[in-house]
């Protein structure tokens, strides 16, 4: 199983490379490495397996994060309202990809964490609020998706990880707390 000792940290050059496609059909390594990112995110949000492995809770992994500079990225987003309901978005995309996004933007107003920054960086990232993505499955099957607000930030700072992008890398550095009054400030 994944732990945190597999999860690269900032300051090593692969989560400044930008990763390479996959391709189909997947091999054997790539499928099993799709399943395992899966395995760690639903540990991670367990809290006894993450208290018993040690392990920060997450809600994306993006395959650089493991030193594998491959786009391919694992989401596990909880459904915020009934306990142990179905999820509101499990499923590992490969060659995700942003086909448009809304004017409008967003940030979490608490700012976001990074299982590779083992460190606070306060400061809004400012984001679009509504994307529409393309990716693949591991079957190979090509899907698109609509998404807005909490999972369209997730799936941003995901991407960035494919892109050798931090998510402090949009933190404005004067004012790092400053939005536009049109920003949309997530809970
Ligand atoms: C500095 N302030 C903050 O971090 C921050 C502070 C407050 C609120 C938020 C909302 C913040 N922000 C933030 N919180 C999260 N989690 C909340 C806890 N949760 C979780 C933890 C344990 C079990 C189950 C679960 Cl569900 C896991 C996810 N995740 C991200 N990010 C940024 S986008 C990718 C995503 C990610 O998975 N990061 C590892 N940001």
């Amino acid at each position: 199983m994944i732990t945190m000792n597999d999860i690269i940290r900032e300051g090593h050059p692969t989560l400044r490379k930008v990763a390479e496609e996959v391709s189909f059909p997947l091999s054997d390594a790539d499928r099993e490495l799709g399943e395992k990112m899966t395995e760690f995110l639903k540990n991670s949000q367990d809290p006894e397996l993450a208290e018993k492995y040690q392990l920060r809770g997450g809600v994306g992994l993006a395959a650089p994060q493991l030193d594998v500079s491959k786009r391919m990225i694992a989401i596990e987003i909880p459904n915020m309202e009934e306990e142990d309901g179905e999820p509101f978005l499990s499923t590992v995309m490969y060659n995700p990809k942003i086909l448009s996004h809304s004017v409008q933007q967003a940030a979490i107003e608490e700012g976001e964490g990074c299982l590779s920054v083992d460190r606070h960086v306060p400061g809004l990232v400012v984001r679009n609020a509504k994307i529409t993505i393309s990716y693949f499955d591991q079957e190979g099957e090509k899907h698109k998706l609509r998404l807005k607000h909490y999972p369209a930030i997730v799936i941003q700072h995901e991407l960035d990880h494919l892109n050798g992008i931090m998510f402090y890398d949009h933190i404005n550095k004067q004012n790092p707390n400053y939005a536009a009054d049109d920003v949309l400030l997530i809970q």
